[in-house]
């Protein structure tokens, strides 16, 4: 019997095979992990703490695959505009005048409302990534971060530099926060790091074990200089530079042909669909049926706040599957059942992090959703309702890594008017900076 316990209590669980059952959930909070699933263990346990699940469903604690956290200080700075028009003319220009105090305050607010909404777990690409450690760190989440490498229009000084703070800060962070914090090497894009430094920066990643995150295939204008210059699809550039291993994951995917299907289901590295962020930016569907039929390991991002614009992933749940449909034109394409998977298991899978799944010996990463809104009736079948109707708000309860994060709709770990009225502060002044 564990010695410091969690009981999460009186719900029905989510089971790896989509199976609903009704089952209290034991946790050990000291290894943060799952000890015991089964009906009634309140009657014979008393836990030291417990939780009321009950008329919710267990599940999973959702992973956020790919975001900028901190751009949530951008959200609703530039709309309508296509990808690369809206960074370079907007998003950048802003970005440039970010201090680590912003990035601070802009992921704070984006781990609240992460929270908020069942998320335990995110990938966050972007700078000042001690700002970043230091908030995931105290809010008690669990994620892979990483310094965004740029090196187009730098100078070979200023772009070795770019390089060399990813992989420092990869190295020097990766375990942090009682192992809950793990790294990855992350260039932009294929696009936007020149092609020498790209080879150095995943040879160097790779010999230390530590995966490589880029966006990769986003847009049409960004895939097709790439096959003019170089008689190839962007992917298979990627594969020669070695960022295709396992370990590693590519946000978008959206752009991709056969042949790149296949690479990167030969290769298992996986994809990191953001369906908002495609379609607010118009960049494209990505074929997400394709890539599951294939065997690719598909998992889910809102990508930043700025593109989307929140970072609730369960609008993203619905979106995957609405849209796999419309891609595929075929309305069983990407089922409840797979959006569902795509959003917990395929995300910890895609980032090699705990999680993902509620069973025992599993790491106690579970979100409690309300059945109880008039949206959630009837409750025909649960996962549906997962895919469909659920939306963040109805999180009631949020645990990662043993911790209850979130009780009651009440945030524990962060100070959630103060984060968002710092947030709000530092977006005005940082925006007055830009302009
Ligand atoms: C170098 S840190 C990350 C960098 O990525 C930018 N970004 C945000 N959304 C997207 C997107 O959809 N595609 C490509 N780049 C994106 C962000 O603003 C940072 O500059
Ligand atoms: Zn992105």
């Amino acid at each position: 019997m564990a010695s410091d316990t969690l009981l999460v209590s009186g719900g029905r669980v989510l089971r790896p095979d989509s199976d609903v059952v009704e089952a209290d959930v034991l946790v050990d909070r000291e290894d943060g992990r799952i000890v015991e699933i089964g009906p009634d263990l309140a009657t014979d346990r008393d836990a030291d703490e417990t939780l009321d699940a009950s008329g919710g469903i267990v599940m999973p604690g959702l992973v956020n695959a790919h975001t900028h956290a901190a751009m949530t200080l951008l959200r609703g700075y530039a709309d309508d505009k296509p990808l690369d028009a809206w960074l370079r003319e907007d998003i950048w220009p802003a970005e440039a005048e970010l201090t680590a105090e912003d990035v601070r305050a802009g992921t704070e607010l984006g781990l609240v409302e992460m929270i908020r909404s069942g998320t335990t777990t995110f990938a966050d690409m972007y700078f000042h990534v001690p700002e970043v450690v230091a908030a995931v760190d105290e809010a008690g989440m669990r994620a892979r971060v990483g310094h965004g490498v740029v090196t187009v229009g730098k100078d070979e000084e200023a772009a070795r530099a770019d390089v060399r703070e990813s992989l420092d800060v990869a190295r020097e962070y990766d375990g942090a926060a009682d192992g809950r914090i793990r790294t990855a090497v992350m260039p932009h894009s294929l696009t936007t790091v020149d092609e020498p430094l790209l080879r150095e920066a995943v040879a160097e990643a790779h010999a230390d074990g530590i995966p490589v995150h880029t966006h990769a295939n986003e847009t049409r204008d960004e895939v097709e200089p790439i096959v003019a210059e170089r008689s190839e699809r962007p992917l298979a550039y990627a594969d020669d530079v070695g960022l295709l291993s396992e370990a590693d994951f590519l946000a978008h995917g959206v752009h991709v042909d056969e042949t790149e299907i296949d690479l990167l289901a030969e290769r298992e590295a996986a994809v990191v669909h953001c369906p908002a962020s495609n379609m607010k930016l118009a960049s494209g569907i990505a074929p997400v049926q394709d890539l599951l039929d294939a065997g690719v390991t598909v998992a889910l991002g809102t990508d930043g706040a700025a593109s989307n614009n929140d970072l609730d992933l369960f609008d993203e749940l619905r979106d995957a599957a609405m849209l796999g449909k419309l891609g595929a034109d075929d309305a069983s394409a990407v089922p409840a059942e797979a959006a569902v998977t795509m959003a917990t298991r395929g995300g910890a899978e895609a980032l090699s992090l705990p999680g993902g799944r509620v069973e025992v010996g599993a790491a106690a990463d579970l979100a409690v959703v309300d059945f109880d809104a008039p949206h959630l009736a009837p409750a025909h079948d649960p996962v549906s309702h997962l895919a469909y109707a659920v939306r963040g708000s109805d999180v009631r309860h949020t645990i990662c890594d043993g911790q209850v994060l979130m009780r009651d709709r009440e945030i524990l770990t962060l100070d959630e008017d103060e984060v968002v009225e710092t947030a709000r502060r530092r977006a005005v002044d940082l925006v007055a900076r830009a302009e």
